[in-house]
Parts: C-alpha cells; sequence; structure tokens
C-alpha cells in the first residue's frame, strides 16, 4: 500500500488541524486518538462536550473538543455567512441556525483559517456533507465543478493486477453532462498525480468499447473524450471503454487495438453516480479493495467526505489524505496560486496542486506497481 503510505509519511511531515464535525461517533473519536498517537494530525471533534469525551473514552489528551453551540466563534462565524449568503436571501437569524450544525461549523472553520481542513459522512450524509463544504469553502479559483473520487488500493493476495486507481465520480455529481464528464476526468487526472507521483492514464468507461454500441449514453462519453483532449492535449485519455478493456490488457487489445491504454488505465471515470457508487461499493465489499472517499476536488481548501459505512480505520486514512491536501495546498502558496503543475492544463482544484507536500515516488520501484496478469 504504497500510496497510502505515501500519504501517511505526508501527514506525519507536517500534522495539521483536521476539524472532525461528528465527534460523539466511537469510529471518528478512535480515528482521531489514533491520529495523534502517530502524529499525522491535530483533530478538533466538534459535539457536546461530555459526549465527545465520552466517545474518545475519557482521553481527550491531544485533542481539542469545541461545541458549535457555545462556541465563543459563534457569533463571528454567524456574521461572516451571512455576509456570504445575505445575497441568497440568509438572514443573520438563520445563519446564527446554520452555524450551530456542526457540519457547517467546521466548513467554516476551514473557510476562515480556524482548521486546515475537515472530514464529515461519517453520520451525516454525502449531500448534506457536500452542501456545507461548498456553500461555506466555495470553489478553488478557476474550477466551476465540484466532484469527488475515491482511492482504491488493490492489495490482497487475490488482486492480480495490483496498485493504487482512481474511481470517480462515485459520490457526488449524479448525471453529468459531456462537459462536466470532461472536468471530473481532468480533475481526477490531476489528483491521481497528487497522490501518487505518477503519470494517469484515464478510462472513460462505458457499456461500450470504440463504437461496439450506439447509444446516446455511448456518445456522451465520447464527447468528453473530445472535450477533455481539447483542454488537456497531454493528458491521456481513452474512451468510450468498458471495464475489461481499460482494466485487462489481453482484453483491451482485442476490443480496442488502437487504443493508447492497452490494459493499464489507472483513472477509471464512470459516466454516471449510479454506475461509480455501485461500482465502487462492489470492488470494496465483493472485489477486497480498500476504498478511501469520498475525496472532494474543486474545493478552495480540503474538505473530505466518509461513507456511513465506514470504518475506524477509513477515518484515519481519510484525516491523513485531508493532512496531506492541505499541506500540498499551502505549500503551492495561496489558494489563488493553485494549479495542477504535475498536469499542465488540468482543471484547479485543491487536490490537483502541485504535489509539494508528497514526496516524490520512483515508479519502477514500487512494488505495487500494476503486475500483468499471471
Ligand atoms: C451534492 C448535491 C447535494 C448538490 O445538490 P443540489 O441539489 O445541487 O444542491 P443545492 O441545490 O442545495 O446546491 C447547493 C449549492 O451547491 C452548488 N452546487 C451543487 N452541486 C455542485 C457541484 N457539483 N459543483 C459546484 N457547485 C455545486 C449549487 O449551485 C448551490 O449553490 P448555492 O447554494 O450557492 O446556490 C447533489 O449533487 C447530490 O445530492 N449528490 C448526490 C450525493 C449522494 O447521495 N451520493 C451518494 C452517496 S456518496
Ligand atoms: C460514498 C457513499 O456511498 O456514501 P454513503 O455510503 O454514506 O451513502
Amino acid at each position: 500500500m504504497l500510496a497510502l503510505d505515501r500519504i501517511i509519511d505526508a501527514a506525519r511531515a507536517a500534522p495539521r488541524a483536521i476539524v472532525l464535525p461528528e465527534g460523539a461517533d466511537p469510529r471518528i473519536a478512535a480515528a482521531a486518538r489514533r491520529a495523534v498517537r502517530e502524529g499525522i494530525a491535530r483533530p478538533i471533534l466538534l459535539g457536546p462536550a461530555a459526549e465527545v469525551v465520552a466517545a474518545l473514552g475519557g482521553d481527550a489528551r491531544g485533542i481539542a473538543v469545541e461545541d458549535p453551540a457555545t462556541s465563543p466563534r459563534l457569533q463571528a462565524y454567524a456574521e461572516a455567512l451571512h455576509l456570504l449568503r445575505h445575497d441568497k436571501g440568509m438572514d443573520l437569524a438563520a445563519a446564527h441556525r446554520r452555524m450551530r450544525e456542526p457540519l457547517a461549523f467546521a466548513a467554516m472553520m476551514v473557510r476562515q483559517g480556524d482548521a486546515d481542513g475537515t472530514v464529515g459522512g461519517a453520520v451525516a450524509t454525502t449531500a448534506e456533507t457536500v452542501r456545507a463544504a461548498i456553500q461555506i469553502i466555495g470553489l478553488a479559483p478557476e474550477a466551476k465543478l465540484v466532484s469527488s473520487f475515491f482511492l482504491m488500493l488493490l492489495c490482497e493476495d487475490h488482486h492480480v493486477q495490483k496498485g493504487a486507481y482512481v474511481f470517480a465520480d462515485c459520490g457526488l455529481v449524479i448525471d453529468p453532462d459531456a462537459a462536466e464528464l470532461a472536468d471530473i476526468a481532468r480533475a481526477s487526472a490531476a489528483s491521481f498525480t497528487a497522490m501518487t507521483g505518477e503519470r494517469p492514464k484515464v478510462a472513460m468507461l462505458s457499456f461500450s468499447t470504440a463504437g461496439s454500441a450506439r447509444h446516446a449514453r455511448v456518445d456522451k462519453v465520447v464527447e468528453a473524450v473530445r472535450i477533455a483532449r481539447a483542454a488537456s492535449p497531454d493528458l491521456i485519455i481513452e474512451g468510450e471503454l468498458q471495464f475489461d478493456a481499460a482494466f485487462v490488457a489481453a482484453v483491451g487489445a482485442a476490443k480496442a487495438p488502437g487504443s493508447a491504454i492497452r490494459g493499464d488505465a489507472n483513472v477509471f471515470v464512470f459516466p454516471n453516480l449510479d454506475a461509480a457508487n455501485i461500482g465502487y461499493k462492489i470492488a470494496q465489499r465483493i472485489g477486497g479493495a480498500r476504498a478511501i472517499g469520498p475525496v472532494l476536488q474543486g474545493l478552495a481548501k480540503p474538505a473530505n467526505d466518509l461513507s456511513r459505512g465506514c470504518s475506524e480505520e477509513d477515518a484515519f486514512h481519510m484525516i491523513a489524505l485531508t493532512c496531506a491536501q492541505a499541506s500540498a495546498r499551502l505549500a503551492a502558496g495561496a489558494a489563488g496560486e493553485i494549479r495542477a503543475a504535475a498536469l499542465p492544463g488540468a482543471a484547479g482544484s485543491a487536490w490537483s496542486a502541485a504535489p509539494a507536500g508528497l514526496p516524490p515516488r520512483a515508479p519502477l520501484a514500487d512494488p505495487e506497481a500494476r503486475q500483468p496478469p499471471a
């Protein structure tokens, strides 16, 4: 799991303040304790103090606990939110009510620089978690769309092809049009490079490979490839491809002989959220892949989601990844300067920033590198 080790090392090199709005959830509390023990983050747990401390088993060493409802920041945060949203019809009383909600309070902590990133979604739905991030943290400069991906790690003995992969968008954009799909592809490619240091090879997935079926849904994927190539001419991106043609060299050679992807794609972009969300859960729950996400891309500052089915370990890994994102972002400079240095022309996003927070990795020395089927 070298990609994961790399992320944890980057987090440990500069532990960041990560606010966890679901502080009374036992998985989140345990992950926060582990983050302190392993020196990867400075967690801030939100919630009523008695509940959070109970979830921590009485041991809050190294962890800040804050209750939005009684926080001395509440008034200032409500005023900041009112300023941000009054043109959308929000009055000060409504802003005050909203700031008492831990997800919104956490997003405001990140916006105001009182925390470096946030991780929610172990209890709240993705829609609730993402809405708070989009409305309060906002989009990165030049980003038009917030989307998400899962880092999928295949490292069990039964995985014939081991390595780190990106699946997108498994969490957020429900029915992307061709332009949105192209945006998701470019952002996901940049995110892959930021996490692994490797060159992305993007497969745009479909039920058709290279014209084997005719349908408007296939046309959408082909159009997305055209748009992405026009915006990022150096990006290796192919489609439409079925998953087997993108993942298995022999099938790729048979179905798409002219493709630059020969069963060695590392970024898989699904045509819609139905396919993506179902696909990642099957890979995780039947296939034994480790799935870290949904990681959000396109935000001005790091905010990430979890599945409500997450484990303590999933939450710990997401805290580490969020720290690494924060370091990469801070190393890249002010939000206005964030660019995908590793991938010229890629969509700007907090996580598509130059991977400065992560140490370089030599792909050939990586035992996790994709291996051909035996
Ligand atoms: C994320 C999600 C909630 C946004 O839905 P929505 O109905 O557009 O939400 P809202 O209308 O409340 O929009 C909230 C704000 O975010 C903006 N927005 C919504 N989606 C956006 C996106 N992908 N990128 C950028 N901005 C977005 C809206 O313009 C709106 O801005 P405003 O409040 O400043 O006007 C929706 O896409 C969703 O539910 N996705 C699926 C989540 C899910 O269930 N996933 C499965 C499990 S992981
Ligand atoms: C990502 C995801 O599917 O989230 P949840 O399981 O919470 O719906």
